[in-house]
């Protein structure tokens, strides 16, 4: 359920809003230093040892409103993962529409009677938040065997399963209350001590694995679809095309027996085909689905990439957010915001009106819900600003990573700390990025710690930003789209003010670039990370001032030594064994760097994209040659070396590799080669294309 911003007038003008209709009601969000203190809560400013900052929760808008809208709000985040589902009240089972605010309730309930039979479930709901102490946090997901159980802390520390995300994978054989209480039986019985193999048998008798998903074969999948033509290097329309054979095995679909129980599993149905990443990782994960969904239609496959863009609308109608992943123990995190940047790319693909305006609201219900829920205020300059961080609060380990999460918070020494630890260990998740020392910060700093030292909530990320800024103009032009004139400019106006603070906050004018920003020390995080060019990949970035900044920029890459390695460009320049650091280079942040020079547009930028990407393909196809094989991550130090580090073994497939390799051969198919001495390059049939394109660069 969503809560009600705050609109201009205060609480009456709150109140006479209720009744608008969705569309006319439209947030406007203000971004205050409200010295709402709340004492306890996610986020509080002791809990996070902030000195100037403070967390969405306490700006949150809600809280100036009547304690009903609060209860509203404490029931919302006491149930973050499953506040969509019909609610049962007694014997009654009230209709719950979706994560709406009162407002979207009101306005499709068919009668004023069942809005108010809604409503009157507000006592309860009050009931129920008062048990809930502020200090405390939700559990990952609201279903005890994946997220919060002596079942799950017993059965991951044992460590029958070498990859902790195997046991949270395997479904129920039986209800889950009887499998906990035989768990708990069986703990009595033992003296809360079973041996290994007392665990290993009980999880062989209650679990099963697959069964939940098939695979699915994309149905506008082509053996040789139209673009190949255009690659003029036949190595490289050799490897396009194997690429684009990829796909079909990484289709899957979920299997009807998941939406007839759901809860018998851990994976969330979604109705239509998807394709993984691949691996250990066979669910639908949201920021990969970006690069997917680029080479998908770059193939052809919209419909496939259309049904891509519907199962993430689903997740996020269904949880009020899109989560990291599909399965329930990625409930209570996200990935970066990249929804309405698949939904133009798609829209500029397709011109699919009639999708775009069935979803538009979708599309602005999850930018509200980070502005509600992730949004951090805070002093710069003297000046107060507001802009968007990575925050997933909830307690525990990940439980697809428990055994490793919960060995490493032995080490803190009170609770309080070991829950500040999972929380900023989540919240690096929900970045991506897990993990990083992009997410380290040292006793004077610095980001050359270990895990130990994470505190991602700390951080003001560039790319979050700059994704979140392009959302927001996404929306405003879809708006126009539309011709919603009203909310197009609404949309327009905060895109226009989260521009303005990413230059106001993370802009660097001594060193040139954009760079992370620490709220705790107020400082820049002057490190080397591609995420650093992110506001011009995502264009947001004013185009006068690009011009002014390019040679600065283009300085400041060439001196970071980042773009200096054979098979790629680093995470970072930090070896710190994680796996977004050096010496790995992932596919994304290649593709974020590319696609950066080439919106900075200068004729020199434009030719550091081009060897980028050349010297990327050219490591994909020798890892290719070599193993037959796409992988997640390479080793820039030699080109098509497989990366590794981190918590699991490096994962083959890949979906988002597949789709940055074919965005790259596509985006240069008529001057890309496959090595220097490339006897196809004499293929006369290009010669024209080539110049033709070339002076239209050169322009
Ligand atoms: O199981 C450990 C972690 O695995 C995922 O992260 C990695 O794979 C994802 C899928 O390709 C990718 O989106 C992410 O950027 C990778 O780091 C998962 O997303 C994590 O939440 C999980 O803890």
């Amino acid at each position: 359920m969503r809560c009600l911003p705050l609109i201009d007038g205060g609480e009456d003008a709150q109140k006479e809003n209720i009744f608008m209709p969705p569309l006319i009601r439209k947030v406007r969000f203000h971004f205050p230093s409200f010295p709402y203190k709340k004492k306890g809560g996610k986020g509080k400013r002791t809990k996070l040892g902030l000195r100037d900052a403070h967390s969405s929760d306490e700006t949150r808008n809600c809280f100036h409103l009547t304690p009903v809208f609060c209860v509203v709000v404490v029931f919302h985040r006491a149930s973050r993962d499953n506040s969509c589902e019909d609610v049962k009240a007694g014997s009654t089972t009230v209709k719950c529409y979706g994560c709406m605010d009162l407002a979207e309730i009101r306005h499709r309930c068919s009668s004023l009677e069942e809005y108010v039979a809604y409503i009157m479930l507000v006592p309860t709901i009050l009931a129920l938040a008062t048990l809930i102490s502020a200090d405390e946090l939700p559990p990952s997901c609201n279903r005890p065997v994946y997220c919060n159980s002596d079942l799950l802390h017993y059965v991951q520390t044992s460590r029958i399963y070498t990859d902790s995300k195997t046991f949270v994978d395997l479904h129920l054989k039986n209800d889950e209350n009887k499998t906990l209480a035989d768990f708990n039986e069986l703990l009595e019985k033992t003296n809360r001590n079973p041996s290994k193999e007392q665990i290993k048998n009980f999880v062989d008798e209650y679990f099963q694995s697959g069964n939940e998903i098939e695979v699915w074969k994309p149905t506008d999948h082509n053996d040789n679809p139209p673009f190949l033509a255009e690659i003029r290097d036949k190595t490289l329309r050799k490897f396009a095309q194997d690429i684009n054979s990829i796909w079909p095995t990484l289709g899957r679909k979920v299997k009807p027996i998941v939406f007839e129980k759901p809860d018998l599993y851990s994976f969330i149905p979604i109705s239509n085909g998807f394709i993984i990443p691949g691996g250990r990782f066979t669910e639908i994960y949201y920021w990969d689905a970006y690069w997917i969904l680029e080479g998908l239609l770059i193939c052809g496959m919209e419909d496939t990439a259309r049904g891509m863009i519907d199962n993430l609308i689903q997740l996020l109608k269904k949880l009020g957010h899109i989560p990291n992943g599909s399965r329930v123990y990625y409930a209570q995190r996200s990935q970066p915001p990249l929804l309405t940047a698949m939904v133009s790319l798609y829209v500029q693909k397709t011109k699919d009106l009639a999708f775009l305006k069935a979803n538009i609201e979708a599309l602005e219900y999850e930018l509200e819900y980070w502005l509600e829920t992730q949004t951090i205020t805070f002093e710069k300059d003297g000046k107060s600003h507001t802009l968007l961080r990575y925050y997933a609060p909830s307690t525990g380990p990940r439980p697809e990573s428990y055994y490793e999460d919960y060995t490493l918070a032995q080490q803190f020494e009170n609770e309080e700390r070991q829950k500040e630890f999972y929380v900023d260990i989540k919240s690096a998740a929900e970045s991506g990025w897990d993990f990083s020392s992009r997410w380290f910060i040292g006793p004077n700093g610095e980001n050359t710690g270990n895990l130990s030292t994470i505190h991602t909530t700390k951080i003001i990320p560039v790319d979050l930003n700059s994704i979140f800024a392009n959302a927001l103009q996404n929306i405003a032009y879809f708006q126009g789209l539309l011709h919603h004139g009203r909310q197009a400019a609404h949309w327009a106006y905060l895109a226009k003010q989260w521009r303005t603070t990413i230059e106001d906050v993370l802009w660097d004018n001594e060193d040139g670039i954009w760079y992370d920003y620490n709220v705790e020390s107020g400082e820049y995080r002057k490190y080397f990370y591609p995420s650093n060019v992110a506001p011009l990949w995502m264009e947001a970035v004013d185009r006068k001032l690009l011009m002014e900044r390019a040679p600065r920029i283009i300085s400041y890459l060439r001196d970071s030594q980042g773009l200096d390695f054979p098979g790629g460009i680093p995470s970072s320049l930090v070896k710190s064994g994680e796996q977004w650091d050096y010496p790995n280079a992932w596919p994304p942040l290649v593709s974020v760097t590319v696609n950066a020079l080439r919106a900075l547009g200068t004729r020199e930028a434009k030719q550091i994209a081009f060897d980028i990407a050349q010297k990327w393909v050219r490591a994909c196809l020798k890892g290719f040659t070599d193993n037959k094989q796409m992988f997640e991550k390479y080793d820039v130090e030699q080109p098509g070396r497989i990366g590794g580090g981190g918590e699991y073994t490096v994962q083959a497939g890949f979906g988002w590799s597949n789709g940055v390799v074919l965005e790259m051969i596509k985006n240069y198919a008529y001057k890309m080669t496959a090595s220097d001495s490339n006897p196809e390059l004499s293929d006369e049939s290009f010669s024209e294309i080539e110049l033709s394109v070339e002076s239209v660069e050169a322009n």
